[in-house]
């Protein structure tokens, strides 16, 4: 049976990426990306700043919302401090088992936890399976219709603390209003927008980042 898209941008990862260097990962499947078939990573140009907001916050929790294939887990994990590590969600098995194979190419699997899962279900778990009190960074990456939902549940399980910082993709393509609307508005977040394009397009997308007050 046909290969699916994720399975081919795994193939081109072992074919055109060194074993062991996170770097080659995130080039290789940009590549992949650009000349061959477009694939929903958060891509090169939202991909630097998420660098750049993860090397200020240097964080020492970190969770990911929508693993996909592991291309922003990558990027994240080669940039954490030695001993920190950073756990990751996904919903789709299928998409979980190339993106687990994506970041040990990569040689960053000690420094990842996967958990497959609904994020509803998975967030209320966190502090008891994996003995986090809070979250110093959070990316959203997984559904948008999930972003205002899983923020809330953010506040009300106490996973947030003052200064925990959030960074949302695709607040403009796909679209998360109502997220946005929200942090925007809440007493609660200093929001910012930190405008980009959807990834591999010159489609208007860009980041939201937002900071919880407490
Ligand atoms: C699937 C998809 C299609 C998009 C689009 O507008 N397209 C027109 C332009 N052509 C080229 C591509 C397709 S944008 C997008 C997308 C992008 C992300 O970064 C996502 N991140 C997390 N979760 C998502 O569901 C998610 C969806
Ligand atoms: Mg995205």
């Amino acid at each position: 049976t046909r290969s699916t898209r994720p399975q081919r941008m795994l193939k081109a990862v072992q074919k055109n990426a060194t074993k062991g260097n996170p770097e080659s990962v995130i080039s290789a499947i940009d590549y992949f990306c650009k000349n061959s078939e477009w694939a929903m990573n958060v891509g090169d140009e939202k991909g630097s700043i998420l660098d750049s907001v993860v090397t200020e916050v240097n964080p020492s929790t970190v969770l990911e919302l929508g693993t996909y294939c592991g291309y922003s887990t990558v990027r994240i994990a080669r940039l954490l401090s030695p001993g920190t590590k950073l756990i990751t969600l996904e919903f789709n098995p299928a998409y979980a088992a190339v993106a687990r194979q994506i970041i040990a190419y990569a040689g960053l699997q000690d420094k990842v936890t996967l958990v497959e899962g609904p994020s509803s279900e998975l967030i209320p778990q966190i502090k008891e399976r994996f003995g986090i009190t809070t979250f110093d960074f959070i990316f959203l990456d997984h559904w948008k219709d999930r972003y205002l939902p899983d923020i809330k549940l953010f506040e009300e399980c106490g996973l947030l603390r003052k200064g925990s910082v959030l960074l949302a993709d695709n607040v403009i393509c796909p679209g998360t209003p109502e997220y946005l609307e929200y942090v925007r508005n809440s007493p609660h977040y200093e929001s910012r927008y930190y405008p980009a394009h959807l990834e591999y397009t010159k489609v208007e997308d860009g980041l939201e980042k937002s900071v919880f007050l407490g």
